[in-house]
């Protein structure tokens, strides 16, 4: 697409951190390429397959492995090397932030969806972000009936992990598991789930609950800066992704219960004032386990204990906002068949 606006759209985006107004171009294929705004960007085949997908990224904004994956993706498909056969939604999350190289500006964006942007007096540009968004995956969504919905929300992680890849399933309400889905994650190598407790203000919940998607907040690795991933880290999410995208009727692997890796969240640790802190050095790994009885956390009177036979620590961060969750223990579970569709 030489000369076009769509050449650098990443560059265009991060260029117009909080707005840009919409246009529409075609592609030799016939599909619509259509910007709904600054990083938002939808295309749509002429004939589209039976799957509507949203990839997302960079809803924080230092995480970059997943924004260079996604801006590799869109490149192949408007250049004609990909070919699109599904209604697709790109979306880079928070252009400013990146911009700066920061999680976020002032607001963390993954915890203002499912109407928390508007909860409260404060106003803010990713209050302002998040209600668009969750606006634009509405339309994406609602745009026909009958196909199958599916939100991967990629981010990579501050901490390393014991396991290096994992995806959060956003809590169900009690409905099964989608088997289709694991054996998805588990060949992109992401062979590692967590089983979320209840519902939250994250963007894959929102697409979950809202809209009846498989959605999955997905973890790909460690924070790095831009140009220092390895692509190669990534190279089977990615091909599974350009098999979605462009084989209409491909299918993942079927999936091998025993490949799969299972936690549930069984404490989440609320930070409650400056005062807070954990137990545990800073170099601690996402998944690194602790014995009962441990102290984790304390924050002035109230301390957190570990309270099953053994829980592993995920995201610990004693910097997040007062209010805000600091950490999830979680504890092994066994996936049976019957937790699965
Ligand atoms: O490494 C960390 O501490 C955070 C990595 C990250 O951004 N994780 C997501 C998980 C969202 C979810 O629970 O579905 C987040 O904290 O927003
Ligand atoms: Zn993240």
């Amino acid at each position: 697409m030489n000369g076009s606006r769509l050449d650098d759209f990443l560059a265009l985006s991060r260029a117009n951190p909080w707005e840009l107004a919409p246009f529409q171009e075609s592609l030799p294929d016939g599909s619509q390429v259509q910007v709904w705004d600054t990083g938002v960007i939808c295309i749509e085949p002429a004939v589209p397959g039976n799957r509507d997908l949203v990839l997302s990224c960079g809803i924080h904004g230092n995480e970059t492995a997943p924004i260079e994956l996604c801006e590799r993706l869109l490149n192949a498909i408007l250049s004609g090397r990909l070919p699109c056969r599904q209604r697709l939604l790109f979306i880079f999350g928070n252009l400013a932030a990146m911009n700066l190289g920061v999680r976020e500006v002032e607001e963390n964006l993954n915890r203002l969806f499912s109407g928390a942007h508007a909860r409260g007096e404060r106003r803010n540009n990713e209050r302002e972000r998040a209600d668009r968004l969750e606006q634009y995956v509405t339309r994406f969504f609602q745009a026909r009936d009958g196909a199958e919905r599916l939100h991967y929300d990629l981010h990579t992680a501050i901490r390393p992990s014991a396991h290096e890849k994992f995806a959060i399933y956003p809590f169900t309400h009690g409905a099964p598991y989608s088997r289709r889905q694991l054996a998805f994650l588990c060949s992109s190598g992401v062979d590692t789930i967590l089983l979320a407790h209840g519902p939250t203000t994250t963007f894959s919940y929102f697409s979950a609950q809202s809209f009846g998607a498989h959605a999955f907040t997905v973890e790909l690795g460690k924070v790095m800066p831009f140009g220092q991933n390895d692509a190669r880290r990534f190279a089977a999410m990615e091909r599974n992704l350009e098999h979605l995208i462009g084989e209409p009727a491909w299918r993942p692997p079927v999936l091998d219960l025993d490949q799969v890796r299972v936690f549930r969240v069984c404490q989440e640790i609320i930070k409650q004032s400056e005062q807070f802190c954990f137990q545990f050095s800073d170099s601690v790994a996402n998944f690194s386990a602790f014995s009962a009885g441990a102290l984790l956390a304390e924050d002035g009177e109230q301390q957190w204990h570990v309270r099953e036979s053994e829980e592993a620590v995920v995201f610990p961060n004693a910097g997040v906002a007062k209010g805000q969750r600091a950490a999830l223990m979680v504890s092994a579970v066994e996936l049976t068949a019957d937790m699965l569709e």
